[in-house]
C-alpha cells in the first residue's frame, strides 16, 4: 500500500507522485531538466522560453499549433542543442519524455478564444488532459496558466484565490472562462488521484513585448494605435479596471511557481489598478499625445473590475513584481515601432 502524503493546502491526503523520469537526475553530459512549454511561441511562452534557456542545464521543447503564435518569437533558439520546437495540437496526445511541464497553450486574447470557442474548449479540456497524462505517464510536474478570468465579473474586490468566481457559464466568454475552471478542476483530480505533483498559476493581464499587433487586447491595441496615429478605442464604459503585469515579472513568477512547493493556485498579477480611461490618458500622454481618445461599443461580460490580491504570492513564493506600468510601456512601444517600422518623431 503506498504512504499517502499531505499537498500542504489541503487537509484530504493525496497519494504519492508516481516516480519521477530518470532524466530528472540526468547523467553525464546531458541536461537535467527537459522541460516542455505548450504555447511557447507565444506571447508569455516565448518569454518564458528566452528565461529558461539562460541556465545552461535546461533543455527547452515547445510544443505550439502556431494559431496566436509565431516561429518568430522563437528565432534566436532554432537550431540551438538545446532548444527544439514542434510543430503539435495539444488537442492530440504528445509522447515524449520531460521533467517539467509548463502548459500555457491557449489563445488568451478574446478575439481569438471567441473566434472557435468550440475549439477554445477542447484545447483547455482535452488539451490539459493530454498533457495532464503526459505528465502521469513520465512523472513530471506541471504547471498550469489559468487566468483571473476564473473569477468572472467579481463580486469580490481585490480577487484573492479563496474567491469562487461569478463566471457567465453559458456567455460568449464561457469558453475561456469555464475551460480554464475545468482545466484548474482536472490539475486538483489528477493531483489528488494519481498524485502528479501540480501547479496553478492564475494569471491576471500580461503586457510587454512580442504580443501581436493585432492582437485585440487593450495595452498591445492602444500601443498599436498611437503609433499610428488613430485614436485609441475605448471601450464603453471606460471605468472598468484592470491591473497589468509586465510580462518578465510574470515569467519570474512563473518559474518560481514552479520551483517551490506550493501548488497553487496563486495570482500573479501587478496589483496597479487603471480604469480603461486612465490606461488610454497614459498610452497618449507616453507615446503620442496628438491622438483623440474615442468612445466605441463594448463586448458582452465584460469584467467590471479585476486587481489581484498577492498576498500567497508575497509570502509562498517571495514574488512580486517590480516593473510599474508607466515603466512598462515605453519598453513595449519600442518593439511595437520596430515591428510598425514607425520611428519616434523628436
Ligand atoms: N497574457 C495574459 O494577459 C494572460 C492572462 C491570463 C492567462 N493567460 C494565459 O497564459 C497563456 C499564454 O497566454 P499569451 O498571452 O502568451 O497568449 P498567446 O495567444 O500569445 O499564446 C498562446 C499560445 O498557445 C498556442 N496554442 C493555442 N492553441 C493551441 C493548441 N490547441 N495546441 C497548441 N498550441 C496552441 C498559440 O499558438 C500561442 O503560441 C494562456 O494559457 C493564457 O490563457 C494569459
Ligand atoms: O481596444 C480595446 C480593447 C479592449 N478594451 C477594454 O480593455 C479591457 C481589457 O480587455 P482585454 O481584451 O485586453 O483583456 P480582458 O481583461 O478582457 O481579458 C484578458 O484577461 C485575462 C486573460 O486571461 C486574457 O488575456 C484575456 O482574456 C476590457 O474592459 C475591454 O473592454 C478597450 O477599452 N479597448
Amino acid at each position: 500500500m503506498a504512504k499517502e502524503v499531505s499537498n500542504g493546502n489541503h487537509n484530504s491526503p493525496v497519494r504519492p507522485p508516481p516516480t519521477p523520469s530518470p532524466l530528472r537526475f540526468s547523467k553525464f553530459f546531458q541536461s537535467n531538466m527537459r522541460i516542455l512549454i505548450t504555447g511557447g511561441a507565444g506571447f508569455i511562452g516565448s518569454h518564458l522560453v528566452d528565461k529558461l534557456m539562460e541556465n545552461e542545464k535546461n533543455e527547452v521543447i515547445v510544443a505550439d499549433n502556431y494559431f496566436t503564435g509565431s516561429k518568430d518569437n522563437l528565432k534566436k533558439w532554432i537550431g540551438h542543442p538545446r532548444f527544439e520546437l514542434i510543430r503539435h495540437d495539444v488537442t492530440e496526445p504528445l509522447l515524449i519524455e520531460v521533467d517539467q511541464i509548463y502548459h500555457l497553450a491557449c489563445p488568451a486574447s478574446p478575439i481569438f478564444y471567441k473566434y472557435n470557442p468550440v475549439k477554445t474548449i477542447k484545447t483547455n479540456v482535452i488539451g490539459t488532459l493530454n498533457m495532464l497524462g503526459l505528465a502521469k505517464r513520465v512523472g513530471a510536474r506541471i504547471l498550469l496558466t489559468s487566468t483571473s478570468e476564473v473569477y468572472g465579473d467579481p463580486l469580490v474586490h481585490p480577487q484573492d484565490e479563496s474567491y469562487w468566481g461569478n463566471v457567465n457559464p453559458i456567455g460568449v466568454r464561457s469558453c475561456y472562462d469555464e475551460g480554464k475552471r475545468v482545466a484548474e478542476t482536472l490539475m486538483f483530480d489528477y493531483h489528488r488521484q494519481h498524485g502528479i505533483e501540480i501547479r496553478i498559476a492564475r494569471i491576471f493581464n500580461t503586457y510587454g513585448p512580442r504580443m501581436n499587433i493585432d492582437d485585440g487586447r487593450v495595452v498591445s491595441n492602444f500601443i498599436a494605435q498611437a503609433i499610428r496615429g488613430e485614436s485609441l478605442t475605448v471601450q464603453a464604459p471606460g471605468t472598468q479596471t484592470r491591473s497589468f503585469c509586465y510580462v518578465s515579472d510574470m515569467v519570474d513568477g512563473l518559474i518560481r511557481l514552479m520551483q517551490g512547493e506550493n501548488t497553487g493556485p496563486i495570482n500573479i498579477g501587478n496589483p496597479g489598478e487603471f480604469t480603461m480611461l486612465e490606461l488610454a490618458e497614459n498610452v497618449k500622454e507616453l507615446i503620442n499625445p496628438e491622438v483623440e481618445i474615442a468612445m466605441v461599443e463594448n463586448t458582452p461580460d465584460d469584467p467590471r473590475q479585476r486587481k489581484p490580491d498577492i498576498t500567497k504570492a508575497k509570502e509562498l513564493l517571495g514574488w512580486e513584481p517590480k516593473i510599474k506600468l508607466r515603466d512598462g510601456l515605453p519598453l513595449m512601444e519600442e518593439d511595437f515601432r520596430l515591428r510598425l517600422g514607425v520611428a519616434r518623431k523628436n
